[in-house]
C-alpha cells in the first residue's frame, strides 16, 4: 500500500479540523507509507450558522458537501462528530469506523456561577440544543433559555461578552480544543442525558475501496461502537434528527449494555424517560426496543408536535 494518499474532507471549524487532524495523525502513525491530506470545505450548516438549527431542518446539514466530495472522488474519507451524522447514508458510502469516545457529558460553563443550582431565577442560559433546553427547563423552570449558535469559540465569546449567565456545551469539544479549563462543571447523565453519539468521532468513506477500509480498520474502537450503535438505533426508532429533544446514552459493563433514553418537550413541561439493559452484542435491538417503549408512552405525540410546529 505504499504511496497511497488519503484525502480527508473536513469542515473548517477548529473542532472539525482538530478531529480531522487527529485521524490524520493516527493514520500516519499506523501507516508510515501513507500520506494524509486535509480537504477543508464549507457546508450549508456553516453558512446558516445564525439560524436556529431547529428552524433550518433537514438532516445532514453539515455533511452533505463532504459526502459529495467523496462521491466525486475529490476526497476519500470524512471525519464526523457522531452526534451530527444522520442514520442513513448515500448509496455507496458508509460509516465503517467509530473511534474511541471522549467524555460524552454536557458541560456547564459560567464565569460567575459554580453550577445550574447556583443560578438565580431569571438567569439566562445559552444552548443550541432542544435536548439541553428541555432538561434544563424541567429542572429549573425559572431560568431563561436563549438560543446560542456558532462554533465553540463563538459560543464562549458570547458568554464572555455577558449575553448569557451560563452556557451548556459538549465537554468533548472543549477538551479537544484545549479549553478544558473553561468547564465550570460537568453535568451527569442524570442531570443532562447526552445526545446519541456525543463525544465520539466516526469515519465515513466509499464502501467499494477495500484497501482504504483495511487502512482505517485499526482506528475502530469496539466498545465505543457498541455504545454508539445502540444509541443511534434508539434515535432511528424515533425518527429523530439532532434538532429534536432526544437523549440517548449507553454504558457498558462487561458484556452488558445499559441504554437510557429520553424524549421531552423543548419547554421541559413533559419528559419521558426509560431504560433497558441487555447483551451488548444486541445493542441495536435494545435501541429499537427502547424507542418503541418511549413511543408507546407518549413520545410519539411529543415528536409529532416538535416536527409540526
Ligand atoms: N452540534 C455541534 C457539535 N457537534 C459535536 C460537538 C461536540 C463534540 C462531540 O460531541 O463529539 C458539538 C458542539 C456541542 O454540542 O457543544
Amino acid at each position: 500500500m505504499a504511496n497511497r494518499i488519503i484525502r480527508i474532507a473536513t469542515r473548517k471549524s477548529l473542532l472539525a479540523l482538530w478531529q480531522a487532524n487527529h485521524v490524520k495523525d493516527r493514520l500516519e502513525q499506523l501507516h508510515p507509507d501513507v500520506t494524509v491530506e486535509l480537504v477543508p470545505m464549507t457546508t450549508k450548516g456553516d453558512v446558516l450558522l445564525d439560524t436556529p438549527l431547529s428552524k433550518i431542518g433537514g438532516k445532514g446539514l453539515f455533511i452533505k458537501e463532504l459526502e459529495q466530495a467523496m462521491l466525486d472522488g475529490r476526497a476519500d474519507i470524512a471525519v464526523h462528530s457522531m452526534k451530527d451524522v444522520p442514520v442513513e447514508f448515500p448509496e455507496g458510502l458508509g460509516l465503517t469506523v467509530i473511534c474511541e469516545r471522549e467524555d460524552p457529558r454536557d458541560a456547564f460553563v459560567s464565569n460567575q456561577y459554580p453550577g445550574l443550582e447556583a443560578l438565580p431565577a431569571g438567569a439566562v442560559v445559552g444552548t443550541a440544543s432542544l435536548r439541553r433546553e428541555c432538561q434544563i427547563r424541567a429542572r429549573r423552570p425559572d431560568l431563561v433559555v436563549k438560543t446560542l449558535r456558532g462554533n465553540v469559540q463563538t459560543r464562549l465569546r458570547k458568554l464572555d461578552e455577558g449575553e448569557y449567565d451560563a452556557i451548556i456545551l459538549a465537554a468533548a469539544g472543549l477538551k479537544r480544543l484545549e479549553l478544558e479549563d473553561r468547564i465550570t462543571g460537568l453535568l451527569s447523565p442524570e442531570e443532562s442525558l447526552p445526545a446519541n453519539g456525543q463525544g465520539a468521532v466516526g469515519i465515513e468513506c466509499r464502501l467499494d475501496d477495500a484497501e482504504l477500509l483495511a487502512l482505517l480498520a485499526p482506528l475502530d474502537h469496539a466498545p465505543t461502537r457498541l455504545r454508539v450503535l445502540a444509541e443511534r438505533a434508539m434515535n432511528q426508532g424515533l425518527q429523530g434528527g439532532c434538532q429534536v429533544p432526544i437523549g440517548a446514552y449507553a454504558e457498558l459493563e462487561d458484556d452488558k449494555l445499559w441504554l437510557r433514553g429520553l424524549v421531552g418537550k423543548p419547554d421541559g413541561s413533559q419528559m419521558i424517560f426509560d431504560e433497558i439493559t441487555g447483551l451488548a452484542s444486541q445493542g441495536e435491538a435494545l435501541g429499537a426496543e427502547l424507542a418503541k417503549r418511549l413511543l408507546a408512552r407518549g413520545a410519539d405525540k411529543i415528536l409529532d408536535e416538535v416536527y409540526h410546529s
